[in-house]
C-alpha cells in the first residue's frame, strides 16, 4: 500500500521534537510527474489542408509519446512490472491516453468548445471538418464537455489516466498478471480517494465514482474508432501524403496485427 505511513518512520527534528515523516501521497507524485504541454510546431502560414493538419497531429503525437514513455517509467508501481508488460501496456493504450489528455486540455483551456491539441494547434469546427475526422473530433469534444459537466478535478483526471494505461491487456494475459492486478487495484483505490476528496466524502461519492468509471468505459469505444482511422491513414499514408514520425511507425506497425487478430482485451468497469 503506497500510501500507508509507517508509524516507525518518525524523523527526529532536534531535541524532543519529532515530526512524522509521511511518504508523498500517490496523487502528489502523479501531479509531479505529469508531462508539460507540448507545442506542435504547426506552420500557420500553410493552408489548413487535410494532409498538413494530420501530418502535424502525427508530429505532435510523436513528441507526446516520448513524454508518455518517460512518465510511465516514473509512475509508482509501473517499474515493478516486467519490461515486456510495460511495453505492451504503453503500446495498447497510447491512443487512449493521448485522447484522454486531449479532452482534459480542451476542457481546461476551452471549456470543451474546441479541441486543444497544443497551444499552437487548436481545432475549431472548421479545422475539425478539414481534418477528415469530424465525427471523431465531435466525440472527443463530447468527452471534454462531460469533464466540464462533472467539474472533473485534476486528481480524478490523473488517477483515471493511470487506469486507462492499465485497461488494455493481451487476451492471453501479461507476463506478471498478479503484479499488474495489484497495481491496477491500487489505482482504483486512488480514484476512489480522489472522488472522495471531490465530494467531501458525502453520499455523492459512490454516484460520482460510478459516473467516472462509466466515462472511462466510454473512452474505449471512441478510441476504437480512432484506432481504425489511424490504421487506415497509416496504411494509406503515401497516397494520402500524411507523414508519420518514426516513434509512431514503430508503435502502430507493432499494434496493428495484435489488434486486428483480436489479441487485445479491454477491461471495462461496467457490463455493456
Ligand atoms: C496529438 C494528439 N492529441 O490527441 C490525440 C488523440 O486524439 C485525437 C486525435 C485525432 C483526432 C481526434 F478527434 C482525437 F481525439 C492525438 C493524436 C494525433 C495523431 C495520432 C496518430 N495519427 S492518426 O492516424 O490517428 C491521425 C489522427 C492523424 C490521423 C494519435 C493521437
Amino acid at each position: 500500500e503506497l500510501n500507508a505511513s509507517p508509524a516507525s518512520a518518525l524523523v527526529p527534528h532536534g531535541p524532543g521534537v519529532v515530526t512524522p515523516f509521511l511518504p508523498p501521497s500517490i496523487c502528489s507524485v502523479l501531479e509531479l510527474i505529469e508531462p508539460e504541454e507540448v507545442y506542435s510546431g504547426y506552420d500557420n502560414t500553410q493552408p489548413d489542408t487535410t494532409d498538413h493538419l494530420l501530418s502535424s497531429l502525427n508530429r505532435l503525437a510523436g513528441k507526446q509519446m516520448v513524454r508518455m514513455v518517460k512518465w510511465a517509467k516514473v509512475l509508482p508501481g509501473f517499474r515493478g512490472l516486467p519490461i515486456e508488460d510495460q511495453i505492451t501496456l504503453i503500446q495498447y493504450s497510447w491512443m487512449c491516453l493521448s485522447s484522454f489528455c486531449l479532452s482534459w486540455r480542451s476542457y481546461k483551456h476551452t471549456n470543451g468548445q474546441m479541441l486543444y491539441f497544443a497551444p499552437d494547434l487548436i481545432f475549431n469546427e472548421e479545422r475539425m471538418r478539414q481534418s477528415a475526422m469530424y465525427d471523431l473530433c465531435l466525440g472527443m469534444r463530447q468527452v471534454s464537455q462531460e469533464f466540464l459537466r462533472l467539474q472533473l478535478t485534476y486528481d480524478e483526471f490523473l488517477s483515471m489516466k493511470v487506469l486507462l494505461l492499465l485497461s488494455t491487456v493481451p487476451k492471453e494475459g501479461l507476463k506478471n498478471q498478479a503484479a499488474f492486478e495489484e497495481m491496477r487495484l491500487n489505482y482504483v483505490k486512488e480514484l476512489r480517494r480522489s472522488v472522495g476528496k471531490a465530494t467531501n466524502n458525502s453520499g455523492q461519492t459512490w454516484q460520482r465514482f460510478f459516473q467516472l468509471t462509466k466515462l472511462l468505459d466510454a473512452m474505449h469505444d471512441l478510441v476504437g474508432n480512432l484506432l481504425d482511422f489511424c490504421f487506415y491513414t497509416f496504411r494509406e499514408s503515401q497516397a494520402l501524403k500524411v507523414e508519420f514520425p518514426e516513434m509512431l511507425v514503430e508503435i502502430i506497425s507493432d499494434q496493428i496485427p495484435k489488434v486486428e487478430s483480436g489479441l487485445t482485451h479491454t477491461i471495462y468497469f461496467h457490463k455493456k
